[in-house]
């Protein structure tokens, strides 16, 4: 059984508080973008992970999709299976694409065991995988509250708008973004913002917290960010904790550069 688990965008981002337990309250807007990485699981004889494609750090056996496996396993008690993973989601790209295909391998199982876990209990697994691994079990936009866990439905349509997504070649750690960010309770609200102001305005209100800090170790991206709005972006922005980058335009574009990943019609 095969799936292709999408990637996400952060269309805003506020970091509200820092909590007890080390993480922080945010609040998001999680959007999905159809660039896909590839699950596929087979039974087998014994449990095995093989990954191809873009290289993944660290050993197979920390990989997310195999995580999400032996939660599932410790309480419903799977057979082995195989798990091949084709890596297309750049790494550490603030694109969510581990928490993807962790979701996604919780889906997969859901199906080809016939467990009937629900939309809530296949949340309440990816949650326990990552902070932004339960928006990846619908792949719909949200708002993503808490740790990024909590989600609810978002009036937003930003279908027949063109997505520029640009990734340049430096890597960001999402605990030392989060170390950067003075978190507060005083700003405006995503929800509001993209609720309530035309797509247009967004420029002047919806910010990233984490680009002004990140901004500084990796110029490239705010460089990034600046060719987007001269090309002609409505909205252009950091994603998650960088470091893509990705541009809202009105129009198709034909955007040229080489950190250019994925370049689209927007349909939801
Ligand atoms: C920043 C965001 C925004 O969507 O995305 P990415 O840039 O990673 O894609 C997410 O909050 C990333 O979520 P995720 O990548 O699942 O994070 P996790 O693996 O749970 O946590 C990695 C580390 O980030 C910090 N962390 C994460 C989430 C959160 N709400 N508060 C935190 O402080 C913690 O230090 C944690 O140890
Ligand atoms: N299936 C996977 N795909 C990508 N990264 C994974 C995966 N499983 C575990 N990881 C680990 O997660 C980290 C980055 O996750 P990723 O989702 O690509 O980035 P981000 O959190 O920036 O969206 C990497 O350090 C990588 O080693």
């Amino acid at each position: 059984m095969v799936s292709f688990p999408p990637c996400k965008i952060n269309l805003g981002l506020n970091v509200i508080e820092k909590r007890s337990d080390g993480y922080h309250n945010l609040e998001t807007v999680f959007y999905p973008i159809p660039l896909n990485d590839i699950v596929e699981i087979i039974p087998a004889n014994t449990t095995q992970f093989i990954a191809s494609g873009i290289a993944i750090p660290g050993e197979n056996s920390t990989n997310l999709c195999l995580k999400a496996y032996e939660l599932l396993r410790s309480t419903y008690n799977l057979p082995a299976v195989e798990i091949r993973l084709h890596k297309v989601i750049p790494i550490g790209a603030g694109l969510g694409g581990g928490s993807s295909d962790a979701a996604h391998t919780l889906r997969l199982l859901n199906q080809l065991f016939n467990l009937q876990l629900s939309i809530v209990q296949l949340e309440g697994y990816a949650q326990q995988l990552g902070s932004d691994c339960a928006f990846f079990i619908e792949d719909k936009p949200m708002l993503g509250l808490g740790r990024g866990e909590i989600l609810e439905p978002i009036q937003l349509s930003l279908k027949g708008k063109f997505l520029v997504l640009l990734k340049p070649n430096v890597h960001v750690s999402t605990a030392e973004a989060y170390k950067g960010v003075k978190p507060s309770t005083a700003k405006p609200r995503v929800k509001d913002i993209i609720e309530n102001i035309p797509l247009q305005e967004w420029k002047h209100v919806l910010e990233n917290d984490f680009e002004t800090s990140v901004f500084q170790s990796h110029s490239i991206i705010r460089k990034y960010k600046e060719e987007l709005y001269a090309t002609g972006a409505i909205y252009a922005c950091m994603s998650g904790s960088g470091s893509s980058v990705f541009g809202i335009y009105e129009k198709p574009f034909d955007f040229k550069g080489n950190d250019l990943i994925w370049s689209g019609l927007l349909t939801q």
